[in-house]
């Protein structure tokens, strides 16, 4: 058994907790995967990494109403392919690197690892460590349905779908979360045949129904969109694959041939492979790691002395600037126990790189009227197209909704569909976070002109509320 002041297991965002606090105190980092974790190796980086010259390839389509003639004369998937894991694996080997052999008080074991009580472990590779902190971190794993032929070389996940050798004719991609959105408008955009077929409708239901609503249109008209489908086989056809669905309701059944199939339904966290529950920790119905504001986590009921969580683990947004916020938190209390600090989990935005964009903050309006309790409730929906850069993009998908409290004027969601939607939308978490009412928002600033954020600043004066408010 070897003791460590600090034992983290997971070297995604828990790789951030070794500041110079720890310089002089014995450090242990152990993870079985890529160093880095999900969102440098397989997740966050390299998909954006795909999604950007995807969109300069989709361009070509884009083009013709403004008066300019493109064509999409080649993609040189190896090329891109190489460029983005180039520079991830490199950021990745040099940080185990500097880990494993630089920091003299810090030891990294490269092994998957299950706990035996609450602050201790064993690696895979027998070796017993003990802590006096410790921090799970250990993140999440994509969900695979136990259907035959799951096993098929051609079936991906998000792990592997970005390393394959060569850009596929056909791609089936099977969900329609954030994952599946983002993967069918890259491979779209690179010009493979897509088919995404989803076991409900609309896609991406999590977001607000009008966004649910018009993406599911706009991936319609994209590439093959079938809805209300649940996969139940797939077997080798030719060199590609059959899969086999059956009709979410009612009886029936249709078949799909691709070259791929990315399988994109849903990520679990990884409680179960650390046997938590053996080390007496709580768990959430939905097999989370179980903690309070201060991130720690908790045993029956009550919060474990020195024993933390963060990320993907235990919180149910599974993103990245999640995990980070958490990590901050959990810095941050290591360093000052008699000064807690909770993690502010009160507007968390995210965004779906997928095309068009999608952003979103706060209250969907369906949660907004159905927490309203009694209390009025006012939307505005702004098209991109009524704005001048919106003109100049010829725009006709894109647009801003928000919902807010009449009597307040005050913001409680937004919700962004279209161009650089995840970049619009900052200043509208920026309101809600700070408390800034719509009125001062809109009237109080400059807005550049013609900017599109322009689009913004009319969806707030768009909305119905008393003068002033
Ligand atoms: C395809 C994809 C795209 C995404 N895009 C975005 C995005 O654009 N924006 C965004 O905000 N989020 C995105 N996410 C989500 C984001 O990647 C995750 O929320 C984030 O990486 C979680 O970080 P984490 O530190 O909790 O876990 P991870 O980074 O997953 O780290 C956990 C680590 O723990 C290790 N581990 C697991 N079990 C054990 C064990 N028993 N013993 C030892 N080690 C173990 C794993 O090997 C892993 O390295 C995306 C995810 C995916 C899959
Ligand atoms: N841009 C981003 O921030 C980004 C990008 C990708 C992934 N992520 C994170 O990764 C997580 C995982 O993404 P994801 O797309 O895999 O999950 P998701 O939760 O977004 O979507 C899962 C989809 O699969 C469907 N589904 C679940 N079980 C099913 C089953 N048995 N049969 C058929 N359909 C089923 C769900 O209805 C849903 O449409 C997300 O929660 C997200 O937070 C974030």
């Amino acid at each position: 058994m070897t003791y460590y002041d600090l034992a983290i297991i997971g070297s995604g965002s828990g790789n951030s907790l070794v500041t110079p606090y720890w310089d002089g105190r014995k450090v242990a980092i152990v993870d079985g995967g890529t160093f880095g974790g999900t969102c440098l190796n397989v997740g966050c980086i390299p998909t954006k990494m795909f999604v950007y010259p995807s969109q300069l390839a989709a361009a070509a389509g884009q083009a013709g109403p403004l008066g300019v003639d493109l064509r999409l004369d080649k993609v040189r998937w190896q090329q891109m392919r190489d460029r983005i894991f180039g520079r991830i694996d490199a950021i990745s080997e040099a940080g185990r690197r500097y880990r494993d052999e630089e920091l003299e008080n810090v030891t990294l074991y490269q092994d998957f690892a299950r706990f035996t009580g609450p602050k201790s472990l064993v690696t895979a590779g027998g070796h017993a460590i003990e802590a006096g902190h410790v921090v799970v971190a250990a993140g999440s794993r994509a969900v695979l349905p136990q259907v035959p032929g799951i096993d098929l070389p051609q079936v991906h996940t998000s792990d592997t779908v970005m390393r394959i050798d060569q850009l596929p004719e056909r791609v089936l991609v099977v969900g329609g979360g954030f994952v599946a959105a983002e993967f069918a408008a890259v491979f779209s955009g690179l010009g493979a045949e897509v088919t995404q077929v989803n076991r409900s409708a609309p896609l991406l239901k999590s977001e607000d129904a009008l966004v649910s609503e018009r993406f599911t249109e706009a991936a319609a008209r994209s590439w093959d969109l079938r809805l209300g489908w649940t996969l139940s086989a797939i077997e080798e056809h030719g060199t590609g694959v059959r899969a086999v669905f059956a009709a979410s309701e009612g009886a029936g059944s249709q078949t799909v041939d691709a070259d791929i199939v990315l399988v994109a339904l849903g990520r679990v966290p990884n409680t179960d492979t650390l046997d938590a529950a053996a080390a007496g920790f709580d768990l959430t119905g939905d097999g989370r790691l179980a903690v309070d504001g201060y991130q720690r986590v908790l045993s029956g009921g009550v919060p474990l002395p020195d024993v933390w969580a963060l990320g993907d683990i235990s919180n149910p947004f599974q993103l990245k600037h999640v995990a980070n916020h958490e990590a901050r938190t959990v810095v941050h209390n290591l360093e000052h126990p008699e000064q807690l600090r909770r993690s502010d989990h009160r507007f968390v935005p995210s965004a779906v790189f997928t095309r068009p964009q999608i952003a979103s903050v706060g209250l969907t309006e369906q949660a907004a009227r159905a927490q309203a309790a009694g209390g009025q409730i006012v939307t505005a929906v702004q098209e991109y197209g009524s704005t001048a850069y919106g003109w100049a993009m010829e725009d006709t998908e894109g647009f801003v909704k928000l919902v807010a409290e009449k009597a307040t004027g005050r913001l409680l969601g937004a919700h962004i569909m279209g161009h650089d939607a995840a970049t619009l939308i900052q200043p509208l978490i920026q309101a809600l976070t700070f408390g800034l009412d719509v009125h001062s928002m809109a009237r109080g600033q400059y807005w550049i002109h013609p900017a599109l954020t322009e689009v913004v600043e009319n969806a707030l004066l768009s909305l119905d509320l008393p003068p002033g408010g």
